[in-house]
């Protein structure tokens, strides 16, 4: 079983994803935040630096593209080639309304004709470079999920990872497993699993349920968790000696990329919004670490955190 890292916007990036791989063992993979190239080609700051080699050493890193135009999307493969990438994830999930309103992430799933169209185009142009797809059940419902499955098995794609809900139900309600089951059952393509894994029993559960995965692909579980997999790979408990170097050398990283200490701030927030939950008692120093107002109220709130202990006494 192969375990991944989910991108997510805003959160993973080169500077998060050094952080991790430096300190938590049993990742194979972190996918990258998605790109959206322009048909003028050219990729925000934010999306070159992510996907810059420099910034990436010594990590298994696959960048994501999200796009509705074949064309843009042999473009940058091209050029993700060039910069030594040999898998490429294309991104049909994206529930984000932003994104769906101009029919692209989970929006694609609707079309059927379009999808095919888009993927033939891009599957024929760019041989060699490995392609996986990342997606979602269907968009408004799952009617399609088995005219989907067929066209992805016309395919030769290299992993296909499945977060199953619909586009529409967002990160809302729970997974549909028995959707799930029609691509254990029928796709060809390698099949990986996401979705709301929290905890070691939640691993075993997936592992237990379909043993023949190719993978599993984590995202908010690991954030909260940063030793999630390391823990169910090595067996050995989080320390808190562990987990403040990590923590410590992610706030580093965010003070060396980011201009102001309020950004620094702002994203450590977002980070402990999903972290507190490994602590004991953590209601106190979460409601400090959220009204701080500058890194020195943060680093009191941080202290007080760190006090309350990893909570490791049931499996997690
Ligand atoms: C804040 C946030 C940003 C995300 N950004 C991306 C993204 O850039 N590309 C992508 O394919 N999925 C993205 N996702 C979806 C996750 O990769 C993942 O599929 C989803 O959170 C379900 O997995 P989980 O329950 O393990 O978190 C994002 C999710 C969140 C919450």
């Amino acid at each position: 079983m192969k375990y991944y890292f989910a991108p997510m916007e805003g959160i993973t990036n080169y500077v998060y994803r050094n952080s991790h791989n430096a300190i938590y063992k049993g990742i194979d993979q972190y996918y990258m935040p998605f790109i959206a190239p322009h048909h003028h080609h050219h990729l925000k700051t934010r999306e070159s630096s992510d996907i810059n080699p420099a910034n990436n050493q010594n990590i298994d890193v696959v960048p994501q593209i999200l796009s509705k135009n074949a064309e843009d999307v042999i473009y940058t493969l091209r050029q993700l080639m060039e910069l030594g990438y040999g898998e490429v994830n294309l991104n049909l999930g994206c529930p984000s309304p932003t994104v769906t309103k101009k029919n692209k992430g989970s929006a694609m799933l609707d079309d059927l004709d379009n999808l095919d169209g888009y993927l033939d185009a891009i599957f024929k142009a760019s041989p060699g470079l490995k392609i996986s797809l990342k997606k979602r059940i269907g968009y408004q419902d799952t009617s399609k999920l088995n005219a989907l499955i067929s066209l992805y098995n016309k395919y030769p794609i290299d992993k296909l990872i499945v977060h199953p809900r619909t586009g529409i139900q967002m990160y809302k309600g729970s997974v549909d497993l028995a959707a799930f089951d029609a691509f254990y059952k029928d796709i060809k393509a390698p099949l990986v699993y996401n979705g709301d894994i929290k905890t070691i029993a939640d691993i075993k559960a997936i592992e237990q349920k379909y043993p023949k995965l190719e993978g599993m692909m984590l995202g908010r579980g690991l954030i909260a968790r940063p030793y999630l997999i390391d823990e169910y790979t090595t067996g050995q408990n989080e320390t808190l000696e562990r987990f403040e170097r990590f923590i410590e050398s992610l706030e580093e990283g965010l003070r060396e990329t980011l201009k102001y200490d309020k950004d620094v701030l702002f994203k450590l927030k977002e980070l402990w919004a999903h972290m507190y939950i490994m602590f004991d008692h953590s209601k106190k120093p979460l409601k400090h670490l959220r009204k701080a107002q500058n890194l020195e109220d943060y680093h009191k709130a941080l202290d007080e955190m760190l006090e309350c202990g990893i909570n490791n006494s049931e499996e997690i």
